[in-house]
């Protein structure tokens, strides 16, 4: 008889390097339940995706992800438009976790492996950009070379969008961007600071702050963060902290199937000071595309 298949993708770089303490037990937990596992350590970028696509071909059953964010997203985009896609399973060790988070899986790696046990499984959408994916958020626009002070205590709790809200107190006319959102055939044109999409209710480490996103609705969710002031920026976060970052005066939200986002400038850097993508951008959700397994509530 051929035993069901399992593998396990390890990024042994992921947040404190802590992988190795936690892959023998994945793998003994796994055997114990009837599965051959092969485990699959990445080296350098893209091959988390390249071992998930290998799991598709293989017709593995299920896929253990044991790293972060950038990590799970490349695993997503390997499976993401196969037509056989494993179940993923993942043992969070990033440093923020944002689609653990979303998806209440336990952030305690001995706790997120016993999710195998008695998992319960979720299924959820993924965003697509152009011609990549995403799981939780595209995000364009920063305060260039911001010269502000947060200490890493307050980033920590508050993540780095609120790092960014700091920022705005430092904020000078040439840190907003005009940007261009076609929706439902419709063209807006607004002044914008930053722009949020996203798939899921987690954001830059915070938990379920926005009410109105659900990982498996079926829609990408836009947050237009037009230009704010010092005072905005504090009600803005006190919106977030609330979930509804929506409802705040200088937020324009869309809920969407697909939309195109353009700017001016055409590259608007992101929140953790990178390159950011280069516009326009083509979004579109794929819906009730992966099964993950999470823990009973
Ligand atoms: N062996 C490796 N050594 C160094 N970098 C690696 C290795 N394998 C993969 N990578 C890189 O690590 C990146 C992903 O890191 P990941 O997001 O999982 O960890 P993290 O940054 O600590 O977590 P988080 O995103 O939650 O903060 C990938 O983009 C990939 O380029």
């Amino acid at each position: 008889m051929i035993s069901k298949q399992a593998m396990i993708i390890v990024n042994p770089s992921s947040g404190e390097e802590k992988s190795s303490l936690f892959i023998d037990d994945t793998e003994n937990m796994l055997m114990t339940m009837g599965y051959q596992v092969t485990v699959k350590e990445t080296k350098k970028e893209s091959d988390a995706e390249k071992f998930a696509v290998e799991a598709c071909e293989k017709k593995v059953h299920i896929v253990s992800v044991m790293g972060g964010d950038g990590t799970v997203n490349e695993v997503l985009s390997g499976i993401a438009e196969k037509e056989y896609r494993p179940v993923i399973h993942i043992i969070p060790l990033g440093t923020v976790n944002n689609f653990a988070k979303a998806l209440d899986i336990p952030l305690k790696p001995k706790e997120a492996i016993q999710v195998l046990e008695n998992p319960v499984e979720r299924i959820t959408d993924i965003g697509k950009i152009n011609n990549t994916y995403f799981i939780n958020l595209v995000n364009l626009g920063a305060i260039a070379e911001a010269t502000y002070e947060v200490t890493s205590e307050q980033k920590s709790k508050l993540g780095s969008l609120a790092y960014f809200m700091e920022g705005v107190k430092q904020y000078t006319k040439q840190d907003t961007f005009i940007v261009t959102v076609e929706y439902e055939n419709e063209v807006k044109q607004l002044e914008a600071m930053l722009v949020l999409t996203t798939v899921t209710d987690t954001i830059a480490g915070l938990q379920h702050v926005m009410r109105e996103v659900n990982p498996d609705d079926g829609y990408l969710h836009v947050f237009v963060i037009k230009q704010i002031s010092g005072f905005d920026s504090v009600s803005m976060l006190s919106n977030l902290w609330n979930g509804m970052l929506k409802d705040h005066q200088q937020v324009a939200y869309y809920k969407a199937k697909s939309i195109k986002i353009d700017t001016n400038p055409k590259k608007v850097a992101n929140i953790d000071g990178d390159e950011g993508y280069p516009t326009p951008l083509s979004l579109s959700i794929l819906e009730k595309h992966i099964k993950v397994l999470s823990q009973k509530n």
